[in-house]
């Protein structure tokens, strides 16, 4: 068996600053977090208090201002990086959840999944497989050919996920999950993520708003005005 990295993200004193209309708006100052293998990590906070900017840093598509970003045992941000270099890494390393499902249209359930894919050049009848496998893994073996308007929001979101997991990625970064989902939905995707965490040891991180599913975190960082305000 090989040993677990102790963790599998480290964000190392990251700020964050954006040149606003002659101003400078601090969106992060001096925060530092962690998530290991199979833990789900929380992120809450009000509105404008850095959450999102934080996961767009963790997730190698904003590069912070200072500190660093560490991946397993490896720097890969830092500022001046180069983000098109890290796009491989992105794909590879990387699984990313938003608000909303963002299904492409046109495609079936397995087909938006299988896609993860077969950009990266798995062949055709493998990513499908593969996309079968996930989509019945998380209860959606009866969707496999739906197209993504005949699902529930639940249920795109639950695709959108196993999206996300296609690549086996070490590391899962969704932003507000379950915002567009009520609260039966918005339980049960949040216990999938769980799940997720304990069953294949990624690292799971998680910006949400919802109160009432933070028992299933490991620990909860709470942002105020760009820094962690709490820890618990
Ligand atoms: N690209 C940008 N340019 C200028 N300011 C930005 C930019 N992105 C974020 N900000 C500012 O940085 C601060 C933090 O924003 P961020 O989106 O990270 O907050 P948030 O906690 O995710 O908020 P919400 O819960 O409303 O999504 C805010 O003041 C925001 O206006």
């Amino acid at each position: 068996m090989t040993a677990l990295p102790a963790e599998i993200l480290s964000v190392r004193n990251v700020s964050k600053a954006f040149p606003s209309g002659g101003t400078v708006v601090h969106a992060l100052s001096d925060v530092s977090l962690s998530a290991g293998p199979g833990e789900l990590i929380g992120i809450v906070g009000e509105s404008g208090s850095g959450k999102s900017t934080m996961l767009l840093i963790a997730g190698l598509l904003e590069l912070p201002t200072e500190g660093e970003v560490w991946l397993k045992d490896t720097k890969v941000s830092a500022p001046g990086a180069d983000l098109d270099a890290m796009r491989a890494l992105r794909r590879t390393v990387l699984g990313f959840v938003f608000q909303k499902a963002n299904l492409i249209p046109f495609l079936t359930a397995e087909e938006n999944v299988a896609l993860a894919l077969t950009i990266d050049d798995v062949p055709r009848r493998a990513a499908v497989d593969h996309a079968r496998g996930l989509l019945d893994a998380l209860g959606l073996g009866h969707r496999l050919g739906s197209m993504p308007a005949r699902l529930s929001g639940g249920e795109q979101q639950r695709v959108a996920i196993a999206r996300a997991l296609a690549t086996d990625p070490a590391l899962i970064l969704a932003d507000e999950p379950t915002a567009a989902l009520d609260s039966m939905r918005s339980r049960q995707v949040m216990e999938l993520l769980r799940l997720i965490a304990d069953a294949r040891h990624s690292a799971v991180v998680v910006v949400t708003h919802d109160q009432r599913s933070l028992d299933l975190f490991d620990r909860v960082y709470t942002f105020h005005d760009g820094r962690i305000a709490d820890t618990a």
